[in-house]
């Protein structure tokens, strides 16, 4: 089924494109898109998303659109990411504006780079019901789950595994899905969900999905450093002020691991303890809780010792992330996790 510009309710959008972005629910449209972009010669470039659009995801389809004469976005919030105690009801969805943004973004594709490089342009959306991508239904349960699910482990288990203990097997399970359905030759994803990319990148070599995985750079607030994301619209004012707390503090860390390779490097737990010295004001405050502060090696995630020196060789693109939970300050509030990485 495909529509043009409009939402599923059929409100038209406003364009003055002679080529609205089809919008697609199903998948028989897209195996045709594959099919038509093959005999052509050319490539398919996939940006997944759950909608809720920003700067950080067009960053992306940019990127994307650098690589690739044809793109397609999905916009699916995932029910299987989503623990039970989740904000699935309540996750931002924003189609009308997400598709608009995307009809402004081709314009200017349509426009080509500064060097004169023909770009690509985003040949569809995918946003189709949850049925269609869960047949057997989702129920939110994870136990109760039916049908095929894939895992990535022990990956999936640490840092955000944690405290979303099912919330990888969601992100493998859908991204197969969407790597089936569409076929891309590359999949574009962003450098702050940094766990997520070592994930999918495990997921492909060992399922041998012929898709590349592409880490592109986090978006941030120009002033404070904040990743942008789609929950921040939960923070509110007020937390918002401090929200850049958690990449300053991480900034921290990696200066003092900066300065330390002139003396042939410094423990884990100095480069740990200066990040969590920019978070201990908030937290004695009670303004925010910190749920890790990490330093690991980027093939698998494995903590290094506190007393391990870093230095250059064992240090050069070691992640260092971070997970704080923005504690409540004003009626109505409900807690905001925030993470962040910077890679060493
Ligand atoms: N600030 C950012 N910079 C670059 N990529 C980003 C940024 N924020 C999100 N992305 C990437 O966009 C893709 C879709 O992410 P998603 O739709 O979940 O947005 P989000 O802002 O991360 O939302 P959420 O608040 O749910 O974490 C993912 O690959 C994600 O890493
Ligand atoms: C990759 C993804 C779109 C899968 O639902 C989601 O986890 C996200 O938006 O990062
Ligand atoms: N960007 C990651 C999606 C999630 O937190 O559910």
């Amino acid at each position: 089924m495909e529509s043009t510009m409009s939402s599923p309710g059929n409100t038209p959008l406003p364009s003055h494109s002679p080529n609205p972005i089809p919008v697609y629910s199903t998948i028989a449209p897209l195996r045709s898109l594959r099919r038509q972009t093959t005999l052509s010669g050319q490539t398919i470039g996939l940006v997944p998303t759950m909608g809720a659009l920003h700067t950080g995801h067009l960053s992306l389809i940019l990127h994307a659109a650098h690589h690739n004469r044809t793109l397609v976005v999905s916009i699916f919030v995932n029910p299987a990411q989503f623990a039970p105690h989740e904000d699935l009801a309540i996750y931002p969805r924003t189609l009308e504006s997400d598709l608009q943004q995307l009809h402004n973004l081709n314009a200017q594709l349509d426009l080509q780079d500064p060097t004169g490089t023909v770009l690509g342009r985003i040949a569809g959306v995918f946003h189709p019901e949850p049925s269609i991508l869960y047949p057997r239904g989702i129920p939110l349960d994870p136990m109760k789950q039916r049908g095929a699910f894939v895992s990535v482990e022990p990956l999936s288990k640490k840092l955000e595994g944690v405290s979303r203990p099912h919330f990888f097997r969601g992100v493998a399970t859908v991204c197969s899905k969407l790597f089936n359905i569409i076929q891309p030759d590359a999949a574009y994803f962003g450098q702050k969900d940094v766990q997520q990319t070592i994930v999918l990148k495990t997921l492909v070599a060992d399922l041998h999905f012929p898709v590349r995985i592409v880490v592109c750079p986090t978006a941030r607030d120009q002033t404070d450093g904040l990743a942008l994301s789609s929950r921040n619209v939960y923070l509110g004012k007020t937390r918002r002020a401090y929200a850049g707390c958690l990449y300053q503090a991480l900034e921290a860390g990696r200066r003092v691991y900066e300065d330390g390779l002139e003396r042939g490097g410094v423990e884990a737990k100095e480069i740990l303890s200066a990040a969590m010295m920019v978070l201990r004001v908030f937290v004695e405050e009670g303004m925010l809780e910190v749920e890790y502060l990490s330093l690991a090696e980027s093939g698998e995630l494995e903590e290094f010792e506190p007393e391990e020196k870093v230095n250059r060789e064992r240090g050069e693109g070691a992640v260092m992330s971070g997970a704080v939970r923005m504690l409540p300050i004003e009626e109505g509030q409900g807690v905001v996790r925030l993470i962040d990485n910077v890679i060493l």
